[in-house]
């Protein structure tokens, strides 16, 4: 039987007296936790051609050094389609994915808003590991689980909010992805002049049972009111697979284009390398690099790929 385990709730929700257990171990990551400022969001450096990755970030490559490669799906890996059952990865990306996964030094992850088992099929690579819905659902190479565990009071009001989302706003081409933990309200096909108020009646029924309204891509993501998201999972995938001190053994890279992403761009931040994706100059992102498109997410691949001699 395949080990399982439940994901401990952080500090800010058990109280002051868990806080020694976030404390790092090295003294180098004590010094690091003490001199970083605060992350900010801010327009970052754009990356617009296969060149700029070499060029932006000489030398950042080391075939000798082991890098953990964490990736969003929607938006990174798969261009963005008009129903999230039509995605598909570029075959260039799929061809390198497939390539840097059995590679020794390359440890490659895939953390989404989709439900595990969706995201997994989709990508199609075994033995590596995958984070769901936004991280609360984790899986190891060898299948074991990580399932950050949900209050049963959240667990109750998921339930309410998808009907009541369900009664009240799954209309107008509008509809309601059930995740089991959280929901993705699709409101791309309603028609553009009742679109706003529409998705304002979803957001107000989404806070109204204690979710948190994130927007995406023609869609609001419905997250559960705990501290685990996208970040907290990467940071958890790197302490499980690399041990307490992974800043300080591992290169580690990671690119998504949502909203949801920019909580792996801020815990990342010092630690690793982000990116994200976006057509918009100006956005405000916790990045380090903005890619002006999804298609130079093959680049970024290619790029390791021939650091790392694929
Ligand atoms: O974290 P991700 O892997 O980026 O997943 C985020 C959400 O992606 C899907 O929705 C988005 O992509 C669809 C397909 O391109 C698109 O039709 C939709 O408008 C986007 O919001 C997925 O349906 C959600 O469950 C994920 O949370």
């Amino acid at each position: 039987q395949r080990p399982t385990s439940t994901l401990s709730p952080q500090p800010s929700q058990t109280g002051a007296s868990q806080l020694k257990l976030q404390l790092p171990l090295s003294a180098e990551s004590i010094s690091r936790n003490f001199t970083t400022k605060m992350p900010e969001k801010r327009i970052a450096p754009t990356i617009e051609s296969a060149a700029d990755f070499e060029l932006k970030l000489p030398g950042f490559l080391n075939k000798n050094k082991t890098l953990a490669l964490l990736l969003d799906y929607d938006g990174t890996l798969a261009p963005i389609a008009d129903n999230p059952k039509k995605t598909v990865m570029p075959i260039a990306t799929e061809v390198i994915l497939n390539k840097l996964a059995k590679h020794p030094n390359v440890f490659l992850a895939v953390i989404s808003g989709r439900g595990i088992r969706d995201v997994q099929g989709r990508v199609g690579i075994n033995g590596i590991m995958y984070a769901g819905n936004h991280g609360i659902e984790i899986e190891s190479e060898d299948g074991s689980r990580h399932d950050y565990q949900l209050p049963v009071e959240v667990q109750e009001n998921y339930t309410h909010l998808v009907k009541e989302l369900r009664a009240n706003v799954e209309k107008n081409n509008a509809w309601v992805e059930d995740k089991r933990v959280s929901l993705t309200y699709h409101y791309r096909d309603t028609p553009v002049d009742i679109k706003e108020s529409q998705k304002q009646v979803a957001i107000k029924i989404i806070e109204a049972h204690g979710f948190r309204a994130n927007q995406a891509h023609e869609a609001i993501e419905a997250k559960p009111p705990v501290n685990w998201h996208k970040g907290e999972a990467a940071r958890f995938i790197l302490k499980h697979k690399f041990g307490e001190n992974w800043a300080d053994e591992i290169k580690v890279i990671f690119a998504g284009d949502d909203t949801t992403d920019e909580d792996a761009m801020r815990l990342l931040q010092g630690l690793g390398k982000s990116f994200r994706i976006s057509t918009d100059p100006e956005i405000q992102t916790f990045a380090d690099f903005r890619l002006a498109r999804q298609d130079l997410v093959s680049d970024l691949l290619k790029w390791i790929s021939d650091a790392y001699g694929v």
